[in-house]
């Protein structure tokens, strides 16, 4: 078949016949599924009430999935279409959501007293290994929250996923309208008109995937974004009382003594930690938290709740990890499908660029690092980087910092975007850019890193 004259649609827009499947639920219970990267699904709701990870959904919307684990849970039961075959897909009537909703109505709880008394909501810490659905959890409780009008505020400190940003940064971000359920969380500012409000997050760059890989530098960042957050807290009475939920990486929960859970748990104040999916870590936390501070009369109190993993939570090997995180890239300079946008190539000269790095060691394999490793002591915290061809599928994070801030400020100064080193020509001294939006290349420094491991096909 030829191109439609005119509107340059080829063959490959012709609508095929797609398959589609109808599935009745029962009330309380969820159908989880399955799609890669290279297929898509739509699923509309078609009677009754449904929810997908928190969010309700409305009867006759099609949402489409590509690349995605995930679960249409219902109360009451419903009835959905779905076009398309997913990889994998079945109903379950065993999950946890009853505890789920029990937790989310003791933060409840928490916020109404603090509404009462003028004082401080919940700081929630989740802790688990990984894949023990830890994020699932966090956007049920977010959603609950929000849909009761709470303004609750979401922490990311895992980099291996970015939250609104891009993987390798550590994001803090308010909710107080609907998330997106196709899109996990939302979008951010940069990723243009959305039928759900923009959120707009506070992004610091870490540039690592594992904290154990400088957890000098993540330490250092923990403290400065709850120094943001607690004053982002302060200054509205709703999302103090609401509080706040912090993600956080498995590998922070695999060893004792735990010191990057007991740093996090100082400097956001922490009260309420959720071991979700292991007994011995409960065990563990509750010794050190509950039991220590027990002892104390100034101390504030802490409680760790034990919450099951989910049967349905799936693992997600490197390579699935790989493709979320170019998805993840993708979606930033080239938007949605939905919402695609056009990017912007720019070329500037060397001498417009002053481009840090992390210390080499940093950027090593998790293996190779001595527990606690805290980055080489006797190396700056960041390095000059030279412009060479090296540099080529790099993301640089643009810093608010300045040219002349020290570098020990640069890395606790937050992020005002990303560009994609599309090319660096030794020769004219020229290096061409890519940024999601139209503008001048503001003279702030940028940090890159080897994470995340991204080849954008321009
Ligand atoms: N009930 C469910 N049914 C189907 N898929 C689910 C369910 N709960 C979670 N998942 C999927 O399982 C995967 C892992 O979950 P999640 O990201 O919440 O785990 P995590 O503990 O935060 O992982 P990590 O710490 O490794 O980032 C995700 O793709 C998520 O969408």
């Amino acid at each position: 078949m030829s191109a439609v004259p005119g509107l340059q649609l080829g063959p490959e827009h012709v609508e095929e016949d797609v398959k589609t499947s109808t599935h009745e639920l029962a009330a309380e219970t969820e159908w989880r599924f399955e799609v890669p990267f290279s297929s898509n699904i739509e699923i509309k709701l078609i009677r009754g009430t449904a929810e997908i990870f928190g969010t309700e959904i409305p009867i006759g919307h099609a949402y489409s999935f590509s690349g995605y684990k995930g679960a249409i849970w219902t109360w009451y039961g419903c009835t959905i279409e779905v076009k398309g075959i997913p990889s994998v897909d079945y109903t379950s009537e065993e999950t946890p959501m009853g505890t789920y909703t029990n937790a989310h109505f003791a933060l409840q709880r928490l916020r109404g007293q603090a509404q009462e008394q003028n004082s401080s909501g919940p700081r929630v810490l989740i802790v688990g290994p990984d894949d023990a659905g830890k994020t699932t959890l966090i956007k049920m409780l977010t959603s609950y929250g929000q849909r009761l009008g709470e303004r609750v505020t979401v922490v990311n400190m895992n980099p291996k996923e970015g939250l609104l940003s891009l993987p390798g940064t550590l994001t803090a971000a308010t909710f107080s309208t609907i998330l997106d359920v196709e899109d996990g969380w939302g979008s951010s500012p940069t990723t243009g008109p959305s039928g759900v409000p923009v959120k707009v997050p506070l992004v610091y760059y870490l540039g690592l995937e594992h904290p154990e890989q400088n957890t000098k530098l993540y330490k250092k960042i923990v403290s400065r974004m709850a120094l943001a957050v607690n004053s982002r807290l302060s200054e509205s009475d709703q999302c103090k009382s609401s509080g706040c939920i912090i993600d956080t990486p498995g590998s922070i929960s695999t060893t004792a003594p735990y010191e990057l859970i007991q740093h996090i748990v100082a400097e956001f104040s922490v009260n309420v930690i959720i071991s979700l999916g292991s007994e011995r870590l409960y065990s563990d936390l509750v010794k050190k938290f509950e039991t220590e501070r027990s002892k104390s009369s100034t101390a504030e109190k802490i409680t760790v709740i034990k919450l099951a993993k989910s049967g349905g939570v799936v693992d997600r090997d490197a390579n699935y990890m790989k493709e979320v995180r170019h998805d993840q890239v993708k979606r930033y300079f080239y938007g949605e499908p939905k919402r695609p946008l056009s990017p912007y190539t720019m070329t500037v000269d060397f001498d417009q660029l002053q481009i840090y790095k992390l210390p080499e060691q940093d950027n090593l394999n998790l293996s190779f690092m001595p527990v606690g490793y805290e980055g080489d002591l006797n190396k700056p915290i960041l390095e000059k980087q030279a412009i060479t061809p090296l540099l080529t599928n790099a993301v640089a994070a643009i810093l608010h910092a300045r040219l002349n801030d020290s570098v020990e400020d640069m890395v606790i100064s937050t992020v005002m975007g990303f560009v994609y080193i599309l090319e660096v020509d030794e020769k004219k001294k020229k290096v061409k850019l890519l940024a999601p939006i139209m503008g001048r290349l503001p003279a702030r420094p940028m940090v890159t890193s080897s994470f995340p491991e991204v080849i954008l096909n321009t």
